[in-house]
């Protein structure tokens, strides 16, 4: 009895020094974490307005990023790495081993960079782009340079380019897609509701209806990425999507039925991809819609030049996609991959040439002085659809707008074409929302800009006349400098 009093009592004693250890560290931990934040300028107040989204702003998504979720993504692959080395070294060969090592070194000391927020460094190497990110770096102000001072964007970017270098640098490694598993593994894991989906939409004639329908499956397809939510879309996606209207915050997928069916021809579309996987799958669904029903002759989808962002499409992520859908042995499937195939033969669809301008640090704004020759392609479509939250943050400029600031002021003269957005919102940015539904929706969940749960549909319309004055502007420009 006594023994077991004396038991109990050292059980508690032990808990209690636990307690006490545990919040000595977290009071060691929030000491250690002010002085990070004095030293390095990092100030406990939200996003100011009109200013570039950034780590430097403690309660703002960009800071939670920076300061968690880049880390611990850069972890997560090294214990990628590590777990899948015996299937590396398989298709790479046994060098890979050593490769592997230096690469996950690398990554780690990368992870401490961040948390340490270092200064960016400029590229070693001669990758395509890497003069012009050298010259970015080497233009950003001292206090703009560093991962927690700079604007998100910027970092976030820059984070991607560096995995990519470190990739690059190897001699059995560098042209591994170190994403492409996750890629692949997303894709087969929603057959069933590729199936389900293309029966469903299948042979769906020209009605505004119909195409509002397609432009919001491939909304929704937003929600899933790989780097916010990693689950895969429920098989009742299709029947589910009455039930997602409530959370479309802005619906102005009318204004779009309009300027395509009062287009000029030949009416091209352009899609900007965002996410492999399911969200590729309706963005082809969607051409084949726009194609067979008249409303495009011709759809352009633009990928990125490296492996971006997790779950972004790659030219091999497009090109596997196709294969797949075309040998599977799904019959609906496998026709749809036919029928997709017949369409890149007769140039119906076109998987535009690889451009590093879309994993550059650059926001859209830029593209006419930067990139003057994708400006004016991107201004022959009657229309250019950009897929996700990235590229709506790279159309914004990754800056607060108030809230209520129309799309198109807020693209800062970016408009080769009307230009289209198709946003499942999963950061603190936004525009052209109705008035009081940002402090409405905070209420009911402070926490809701980041879930992908509600979306937007937003278009800022070019009207032509000008649009063509613009482009021979800019052709004009163009052949004066050459
Ligand atoms: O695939 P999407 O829609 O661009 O969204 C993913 C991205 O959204 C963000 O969470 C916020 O913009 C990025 O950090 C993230 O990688």
């Amino acid at each position: 009895m006594l023994s077991d009093k004396m038991d109990q009592s050292t059980e508690m004693t032990s808990q209690t020094d636990i307690d006490s250890v545990v919040v000595r560290s977290a009071a060691f931990k929030q000491t250690e974490d002010l002085a990070f934040n004095d030293r390095h300028l990092i100030y406990d107040i939200a996003t100011k307005a009109r200013e570039e989204l950034s780590g430097h702003f403690q309660r703002s998504f960009a800071y939670f990023t920076i300061k968690h979720r880049s880390p611990m993504m850069v972890a997560e692959m090294v214990s990628f790495l590590h777990d899948n080395e015996p299937k590396i070294m398989e298709i790479f060969g046994a060098y890979a081993h050593f490769d592997l090592k230096r690469i996950s070194w690398s990554l780690q000391l990368l992870r401490d960079e961040i948390k340490e927020n270092h200064e960016f460094k400029v590229f070693q190497g001669k990758a395509p782009d890497s003069e012009a990110w050298n010259q970015f770096i080497r233009n950003l102000d001292e206090d703009r340079n560093r991962w927690f001072s700079s604007v998100w964007l910027h970092a976030e970017c820059y984070l991607y380019r560096r995995i990519w270098a470190i990739f690059r640098r190897s001699d059995t490694l560098s042209s591994y897609d170190y994403f492409a598993q996750k890629k692949i593994d997303a894709t087969t894991s929603v057959v069933q509701l590729m199936s389900i989906v293309i029966t469903g939409m299948r042979g769906v004639q020209r009605s505004q209806e119909n195409f509002q329908r397609m432009l919001k499956l491939a909304l929704w397809s937003n929600r899933c990425d790989l780097s916010i939510n990693k689950e895969a879309p429920s098989e009742e996606f299709l029947m589910l999507m009455a039930d997602y209207e409530s959370d479309l915050l802005v619906d102005e997928s009318g204004d779009i039925w309009r300027v395509l069916t009062e287009a000029w021809d030949p009416v091209y579309v352009d899609i900007v991809c965002d996410n492999a996987g399911f969200e590729l799958f309706t963005d082809l669904l969607l051409a084949e819609y726009l194609i067979e029903a008249g409303l495009a002759c011709r759809v352009r989808f633009h990928v990125k030049a490296i492996p971006w962002f997790i779950s972004d499409v790659t030219k091999q992520d497009f090109l596997w996609m196709l294969n797949f859908l075309r040998r599977h042995e799904i019959a609906e499937i496998a026709s749809f991959g036919r029928r997709l195939r017949r369409f890149m033969r007769n140039r119906s669809i076109i998987l535009c040439e690889t451009c590093y301008f879309w994993t550059s640090p650059h926001d859209y704004s830029q593209m006419k002085n930067l990139l003057p020759c994708l400006y004016v392609s991107l201004s022959e479509a009657a229309l250019v659809i950009f897929k996700g939250d990235l590229n709506y943050r790279k159309l914004l400029g990754d800056i607060n707008w108030e809230y209520t600031s129309p799309l198109i002021d807020c693209l800062r003269g970016f408009l080769p074409t009307s230009v289209c957005a198709l946003r499942a919102i999963k950061s603190d940015i936004y525009c052209g929302l109705p008035t009081c539904m940002v402090e409405w929706l905070t209420e009911e969940d402070r926490h809701w800009m980041r879930t992908g749960k509600k979306g937007v549909i937003q278009v800022a319309i070019m009207h032509r006349l000008s649009g063509d004055a613009l482009v021979e502007d800019l052709q004009c420009k163009h052949h004066s400098k050459e």
